[in-house]
């Protein structure tokens, strides 16, 4: 959780392990906060979100701020379950819950001011029932005008306040929950409704506070301002009224880790250059992350997530394993005759079977050209972004890639899947809003595929305007028109004065820069060979329909099925019982993909070589040697009986 700092920010800090036990059962309701590191929209409500937490500090022992960074790799699956789709998202628990849940979307769709979440919280609180209220929350509601006055003149062991207010304010229950902590002090409300009543106290506006000494006397304080923070500070105050001694709250484990601290060590990289750990850190986060807090795809979702891995598989400039990856996830999708598919069986088939066959991406970030100089900063968002500039100019210096797939005319194919993936996937709603937004207002008029190369730049140059100076940006990396200067000096003109892109130079830039050529492999995960890097050239090869058959491609291989695939697969069990025969087909489906997608994972003189290969080779060079050793053994045996037999030396 490093956009906020455990021990300095007023708030709980929560992880996948702490979570649940400070949620169940706990004595005090929460407001949890479900964020990303990398959402600038949650970098930007994070001064907000503390400011409230030490707004609200005081309340703690009724209800609770807290935070999940969903952004976090140990966080991913608890996200996952609490169903979190977007970031920013808060879900409100109550106190004492026996079970898991996931909370509620309270009063979704308010703004998320300060004092709209203080007011929330609030309600919430009086939404709990009598018995589940937090024990620290003392009755928020009115109490009759007739009441107060059964206490005048008569002595106790505390003070009492009364806040005299209208129906609809919330002052006198945020002034009861300002001083739960202390003693000596109670606090109840009032409406204005008996006039008579106010009167004979003398108020004559609202909110005001009357107070009844432990004496018995009483009177109207009279405040500079008629405020929450006057009134409760005034009664903090107060002679005799201290802060409790800390109560015995279950309070969820102080975490150990100093998270906030943490910075990686910074890794030299070349501004004009592309990183494939770039790229394939994104793709590891976009599958395994983004796409895994959706438990099921189906409908529109579905139908993006294949076109977005059709294009994925013919256009990522990826190294060999990455792409074989792709191309049989793709292969699978289409083959798979269902329309809703669990994402576990995605998960299942990328993370288990495939790599079971050498076919594997990584499951480490490792951010590069796309790190930030704090850890909350760039990351993710940075990687999608450069993703989709390479899909577009891919697509435009290898147009033939799509052929077949019904892709092929359309010009406007990566910027429509990109559309629709921010529109269904991307985890921050507010930023889809805005690309959605210009999307309407021009995609359709692209039509050519360089126009939609210099489409998404123009575009993501409107986003680094809008986002110039705001919290996520990264001074580091300062938003700015991109290409800089000093990276493509022609790419800018000057027409009387006024600057102008010269956008013939532009996409000549973008074409070079997104290139597969200018791609960098280090720091990326794995061994690189030459053969993985050339990825690029062959399939570009096989674009012009130069029928360079890759050496050592064994296309008509079988491999042995039962040995490939996971037999106790879960997932595939689940849709096999659930969905009967179509499902089977199902599954026959993943064997068949995956069989005819085992590929070379090891290349040695041009010609590739399946991990089976190599396991057989071994096998058979112990059995060889073996065999020799054994017939060693036999023939020195044999020479000596022959030996002892037929020697006789002279006498
Ligand atoms: C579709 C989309 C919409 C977003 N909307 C918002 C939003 O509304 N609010 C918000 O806070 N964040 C939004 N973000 C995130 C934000 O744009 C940045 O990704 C984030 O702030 C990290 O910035 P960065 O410094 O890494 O540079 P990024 O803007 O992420 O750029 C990444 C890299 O792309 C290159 N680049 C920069 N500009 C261009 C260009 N014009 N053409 C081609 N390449 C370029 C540079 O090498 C740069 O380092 C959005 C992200 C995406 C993918």
């Amino acid at each position: 959780a490093r956009l906020y700092r455990p021990g300095e920010d007023p708030l709980t800090v929560l992880e996948a392990g702490t979570v649940r036990r400070a949620l169940l059962n706990s004595s005090a309701a929460w407001v949890l906060q479900f964020y990303s590191s990398s959402c600038g929209h949650c970098i930007g409500f994070a001064p907000t979100w503390r400011a409230l937490a030490g707004d609200v500090r005081d309340w703690e022992p009724a209800i609770r701020i807290g935070v999940l960074d969903c952004g976090e790799e140990e966080n991913y699956e608890t996200c996952k379950e609490y169903g979190i789709l977007y970031y920013p998202t808060f879900r409100y628990f109550k106190a004492f819950t026996k079970q898991f849940t996931t909370g509620e979307n309270y009063k979704a769709g308010s703004d998320r001011e300060l004092q709209t979440v203080r007011q929330m919280m609030i309600d919430f609180l009086q939404n709990h029932s009598q018995e589940s209220r937090p024990p620290a929350c003392p009755p928020l509601d009115p109490i009759p005008s007739s009441e107060i006055a059964s206490l005048f003149d008569k002595t106790s062991h505390h003070y009492t306040a009364i806040v005299v207010e209208s129906s609809n304010s919330y002052v006198g229950r945020e002034v009861i929950l300002d001083l739960i902590q202390y003693e000596n002090i109670m606090v109840k409300r009032v409406l204005n409704s008996d006039k008579a009543f106010l009167e004979k106290l003398g108020i004559t506006s609202i909110p005001s506070c009357y107070l009844i000494y432990p004496n018995g006397s009483h009177g109207l304080i009279n405040i500079l301002k008629p405020l929450r923070s006057f009134f409760s500070s005034y009664l903090k105050s107060l002679p005799g009224v201290r802060r409790k001694l800390v109560s015995q709250l279950p309070l969820p484990k102080k975490q150990s880790k100093q998270e906030g601290t943490e910075i990686k060590a910074w890794k030299e990289f070349d501004k004009a250059k592309l990183y494939m750990a770039d790229l394939e850190s994104g793709l590891h986060y976009l599958l395994r992350v983004e796409l895994a807090t959706h438990k099921t795809l189906e409908g529109a979702e579905l139908k993006t997530f294949k076109d977005f891995v059709t294009v994925l598989s013919k256009l990522f400039p990826g190294r060999q394993p990455v792409v074989k990856l792709l191309e049989t996830l793709q292969e699978w999708l289409v083959s798979l005759p269902l329309d809703k598919i669990p994402y576990d069986a995605i998960l299942d088939l990328v993370n288990n079977k495939m790599r079971i066959s050498g076919i594997f991406l990584t499951n480490h970030i490792q951010w590069v050209g796309c790190q930030g100089s704090k850890p909350e900063l760039r990351g993710y968002t940075c990687s999608l972004w450069k993703l989709f500039h390479t899909l577009t100019v891919q697509a435009a210096v290898r147009p033939k890639a799509l052929i077949n797939t019904g892709f092929e005319d359309n010009p406007q194919v990566v910027l429509q899947i990109m559309r629709r993936y921010i529109q269904h996937f991307f985890g921050c709603k507010a930023c889809a809003q805005h690309f959605e937004e210009m999307a309407k207002e021009s995609m359709e008029s692209v039509k050519t595929l360089d126009k939609a190369v210099l489409w998404l730049w123009e575009k993501h140059n409107v986003v680094n305007d809008r986002l110039a100076g705001d919290p996520s940006e990264d001074p580091k990396f300062p938003k700015v028109q991109w290409p800089t200067p000093d990276l493509c000096p022609e790419c800018h003109d000057e027409i009387k004065g006024l600057h102008s892109w010269n956008e013939v130079q532009v996409l000549q830039f973008l074409k070079h820069h997104y290139h597969h050529e200018n791609i960098l492999y280090k720091y990326a995960e794995g061994q690189v060979n030459a053969n993985e890097i050339e990825l690029g050239d062959v399939r570009e090869r096989k674009d012009k329909n130069l029928p360079k058959k890759m050496s050592g491609d064994k296309e008509d291989k079988i491999l042995d099925q039962q040995n490939m695939l996971d037999s106790k697969s879960k997932v595939l069990d689940k849709l096999i019982t659930n969905n009967g025969p179509v499902k089977d087909r199902g599954k026959n489906a993943i064997e068949s993909v995956i069989h005819k997608e085992t590929k070379p994972s090891v290349s040695f003189l041009g010609i590739g070589f399946s991990n089976i290969d190599m396991s057989l080779c071994v096998v058979l060079y112990v059995a060889s040697s073996l065999f020799l050793m054994i017939m060693y053994f036999f023939f020195r045996m044999r020479s000596k009986r022959w030996k002892v037999r037929y020697y006789r030396p002279a006498v």
